[in-house]
């Protein structure tokens, strides 16, 4: 071998409901806005995404266009093929009310600049955290390269509702407005950014009184929750973006549990592969991580059952397991990781990198430098596992 270089159409009712749904938030959040108070919860405001998203334009709309214009996108969106499960039925079935059409905003909040073309959809319509955001940016010249999307899935340790879709934005900034060689030569691969966002589960800091909160901004979710919102979250960018199957998935900690396991599920979800999984600063094993980090079981646990502790870890399948998703076809892993990562020990990415160890998919273990969250903050260090993703995407398929 070369070696590398370093459930079918929703009824008309379950449509007119989640109509109301979504429309009702939007009311409920125009009414929040002008009391100044949006989105704050006993503990302060719960959200990051929440907080900077603007989702229907200036905040100054009146309550009767806001249900027009929710109406209007709906229908705009309509024409979107329905998905339809090809082949044998689908044992997947997702725990979330799948929307018959995609809602679209704007993200306007973050001003002008690349993020002006930002779009945000909604996968289903019981939690406004089912949700995720697109990016594609224009490019200058006609590339000839095979391009691909880069999909990020954030960590948060299925709780921390101030990490979430909008966790991206600095490393697609840093890809995308450097002048750089590398990030050029970066660039011209990538032809779109897909940032995910999935239910989450409570969080004492952030308490939600549910006689108060709307439910879809309760984060009440639990295991399987999160890796059902991902895989509908896939479906739904796939079918909406078709040119997205061609992609390299990236997750951040838990983000980095949930892309693996997104692998294994794929056929069932029929949802395609990815060329790539970067998992950075990954949790792969939850048993272990409770021997070496006593503390995180509570946080685990807060997240998923412990009957769910090794189905739930990445490293516990066997590279069989990942090559019956990833058939013959040529496939990447890249495990990125700090070794000042002062949250995820470092028996995490050497453990998943056993997992591949002398089989046919090509793996290899990038390290970066900085805290656990430094790496995606603004150090450019998950641009670096990007960067590795996307060098042996393209020696890969290089004929
Ligand atoms: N900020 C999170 C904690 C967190 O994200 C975390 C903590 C320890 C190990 C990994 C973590 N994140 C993984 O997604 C919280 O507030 O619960």
């Amino acid at each position: 071998m070369r070696q590398p270089p370093t459930s079918s159409r929703n009824s008309a009712s379950k449509l007119g409901s989640a109509f109301k749904r979504v429309g009702r938030y939007l009311k409920d959040q125009a009414e929040e806005q002008s009391h100044s108070a949006l989105y704050l919860s006993p503990a302060g405001r719960i959200s990051q995404h929440q907080r900077n998203t603007n989702w229907y334009g200036n905040g100054e709309t009146s309550n009767q266009d806001l249900s027009d214009q929710l109406v209007q996108k709906l229908t705009r969106v309509n024409h979107v093929p329905p998905y339809r499960f090809s082949g044998s039925p689908p044992t997947y079935s997702p725990t979330a009310t799948p929307l018959s059409s995609s809602t679209m905003a704007t993200n306007s909040a973050s001003g002008p600049g690349i993020f002006q073309n930002m779009v945000r959809h909604q996968y289903a319509s019981d939690n406004i955290l089912q949700s995720y955001d697109v990016l594609k940016p224009q490019r200058q010249n006609s590339h000839t390269n095979r391009m691909h999307w880069v999909v990020f899935i954030h960590g948060g340790y299925f709780r921390d509702p101030k990490v979430d879709s909008t966790s991206f934005k600095p490393t697609i900034s840093l890809i995308e407005e450097s002048q750089s060689q590398t990030a050029s030569t970066l660039h011209s691969r990538i032809s779109g950014y897909a940032s995910l966002n999935y239910r989450l589960a409570p969080h004492p800091a952030y308490p939600q009184d549910p006689k108060t909160t709307p439910s879809y901004t309760l984060n009440t979710s639990r295991w399987p929750n999160q890796l059902d919102d991902v895989m509908a979250g896939l479906q739904h960018l796939q079918r909406t973006y078709p040119d997205s199957k061609d992609y390299i998935l990236v997750g951040h900690s838990v983000g980095a549990t949930l892309a693996f396991l997104a692998v294994l599920k794929a056929s069932e979800a029929g949802i395609t592969t990815p060329r790539a999984v970067a998992g950075v600063s990954g949790i792969y094993d939850y048993p272990a991580i409770h021997k070496s980090n006593p503390d995180y079981e509570a946080l685990t646990n807060n997240a998923m059952d412990t009957k769910y502790y090794e189905e739930a870890s990445p490293a516990l399948y066997s590279a069989d397991q990942y090559e019956e998703q990833w058939h013959q076809e040529k496939r990447v892993i890249v495990i990125a990781h700090s070794r000042d990562d002062e949250l995820v020990v470092w028996d995490q990415p050497e453990g998943m990198m056993k997992v591949f160890e002398g089989d046919g998919l090509t793996s290899e273990l990038v390290e970066l430098k900085g805290k656990h969250n430094e790496i995606w903050e603004q150090s450019g260090e998950l641009v670096k596992a990007i960067e590795k993703a996307v060098e042996l995407v393209v020696w890969m398929i290089s004929p």
